[in-house]
């Protein structure tokens, strides 16, 4: 990805496709256009979720391709430290579990990503053909990692000094969870509080939003970004994100069943906002003890 070089410039991926971004300038980054996405910003720019979303400029194009114009929200930050959460219980969408079934192609990519991080992982079918369908691919994701649990998975982390950690897969507790967003906020309290409150505003504007409760929102982030100055949290990434048919809505705080189309984006919410609370806890009583001993984080 190429990241906007308007001015002090952060070029960073911390998820998502290669190759799926381009240069811009002005504070704009573009993404490389998709109608499901495109669709999606232009309905949140009339939904009360707008001040949660980087604003949305339109389409442009460079070369062969379209792009969509976003806001950068790295914009104007110095040293800026970088958190991508992929919300909800699962990352893939129905139709990818009912074509897993009917015609199933396999993905010898996704069969290598498995085996790399786990020889045991496929089964003896699967390593005999040498590949995984896409659903049992993203399956195998979500219940390894927080998704299927806490509803939400961190993707990846920036620190300060530039430096990308994407190996948080693993995580499954809200302990785990609490000691990542320590490592991520250097226990800055308030940092902390900060992505508490953004948090907790995000969770009120969500209930009250069209665009929410008539979407299921699959594979879509939340993004942190903080300075020494300023913290904030942003919802990216609607490629996967679609409208309900016949007027029906979402609860998404309800575990899944197939035909639902429960996203349990709200499972996620819920499962940072605590996580947040227990962080901003730790550190406080660390500080009340002048910083002495540190809290086990239950
Ligand atoms: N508006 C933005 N401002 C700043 N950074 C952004 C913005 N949008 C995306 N990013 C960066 O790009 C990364 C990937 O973004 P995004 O999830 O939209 O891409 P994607 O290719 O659709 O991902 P996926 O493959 O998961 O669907 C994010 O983790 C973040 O680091
Ligand atoms: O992060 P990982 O483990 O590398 O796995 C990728 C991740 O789940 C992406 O979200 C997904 O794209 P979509 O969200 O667009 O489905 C991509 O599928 P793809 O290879 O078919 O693009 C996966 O390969």
């Amino acid at each position: 990805m190429h990241w906007s070089l308007g001015r002090q410039s952060s070029w960073v991926q911390l998820a998502g496709h290669q190759g799926n971004f381009q240069v811009s300038k002005g504070g704009e980054v573009l993404k490389l256009h998709s109608e499901v996405e495109a669709k999606c910003l232009d309905s949140l720019m009339r939904d009360p979720l707008r001040a949660f979303v980087p604003q949305y400029h339109g389409l442009v194009t460079r070369g062969e391709h379209c792009y969509i114009r976003l806001e950068d929200l790295l914009s104007g930050l110095r040293k800026p430290v970088i958190m991508d959460c992929k919300m909800g219980v699962r990352t893939y969408q129905e139709e990818e579990l009912i074509k897993s079934r009917t015609k199933a192609t396999l993905r010898s990519d996704m069969y290598q990503k498995m085996v790399k991080i786990d020889p045991s992982a496929p089964s003896a079918e699967e390593h005999a053909q040498n590949g995984v369908t896409k659903w049992r691919y993203l399956q195998w994701r979500d219940t390894t990692s927080s998704t299927s649990t806490l509803g939400f998975r961190i993707e990846g982390i920036m620190t300060e000094d530039g430096s990308v950690q994407r190996d948080f897969r693993n995580i499954q507790t809200l302990a785990q969870v609490t000691e990542a967003l320590l490592y991520f906020t250097g226990g800055q309290l308030d940092t902390l509080r900060a992505y508490h409150s953004r948090l907790l505003a995000l969770n009120d504007t969500l209930k009250n939003s069209p665009f929410f409760r008539t979407h299921e929102v699959i594979g879509s982030s939340l993004l942190f970004v903080h300075d020494h100055s300023r913290a904030s949290v942003w919802m990216i990434d609607f490629g996967k994100t679609t409208p309900l048919p016949d007027g029906r809505e979402l609860r998404h705080n309800v575990p899944w069943v197939e035909g639902s189309r429960e996203d349990g984006y709200l499972i996620g919410l819920s499962s940072l906002i605590t996580s947040l609370s227990q962080a901003v806890s730790v550190v406080s009583w660390q500080q009340q003890d002048g910083c002495g001993e540190e809290k086990t984080v239950k």
